[in-house]
């Protein structure tokens, strides 16, 4: 089998929409109510799609608003990029909008390895970002679309799944086979 492919991912969004929860849940199964501010930290976790091992370097950055400036550091050495809004919050969504033409610009390229995810969806009551709204912005972008519930575990396996194949074709190489194997 071949050897494993290093892949780095940053997962970038407004402050509290469930970064550093969802990826909290695909790298260690855990779930935490409490609400501490990222500055940023990285995790590892290999997964398997098709016959290829990938070990997955993810970047949980600080929360962003608007008016942050996004790191250089994001242009450099990423593969690809989850953009997280949370369903219960508009103020979310227009950011995940900044952000993506942030990254458009820093990088120069118009279409680059990424995926939107609305999170959240566990708070039905709270919702305010339909799952239409966030489907239409993500066919403008021609990016995968998810909605997620990182408390409850539902979808976040596919967030990244995705994301590896967007990376792939967009190296020329489509994974032979769809089907993802957490090891
Ligand atoms: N109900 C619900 N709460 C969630 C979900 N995901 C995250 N939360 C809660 O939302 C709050 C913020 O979650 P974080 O994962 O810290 O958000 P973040 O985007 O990393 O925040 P920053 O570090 O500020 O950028 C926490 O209290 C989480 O418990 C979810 O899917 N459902």
């Amino acid at each position: 089998m071949a050897p494993p492919r290093e892949r780095k991912l940053a997962i970038v969004g407004y402050r509290s929409v469930g970064k550093s929860s969802i990826t909290l849940q695909f790298v260690e199964n855990q779930f935490v109510e409490s609400y501490d501010p990222t500055i940023e930290n990285t995790f590892t976790r290999q997964i398997r799609l098709g016959n290829q091992d990938y070990v997955l370097h993810i970047v949980d950055t600080a929360g962003q608003d608007e008016y942050s400036l996004f790191p250089d550091s994001y242009a450099l050495d990423i593969h690809g990029y989850i953009l997280v809004y949370s369903v219960t919050s508009t103020k979310s969504f227009e950011v995940v909008k900044v952000i993506h033409e942030k990254l458009l610009d820093m990088i120069g390229r118009i279409k680059i390895p990424l995926v939107l995810v609305g999170n959240k969806t566990d708070l039905h009551m709270e919702r305010k970002v339909t799952t239409e709204m966030g489907r239409n912005l993500a066919k403008n972008w021609e990016a995968t679309f998810y909605e997620t519930s990182a408390k409850h575990n539902l979808d976040v396996q596919s967030i990244f799944k995705g994301i590896i194949t967007e990376v792939e074709k967009q190296d020329g190489n489509a994974p032979e086979e769809k089907k993802c194997f957490i090891s």
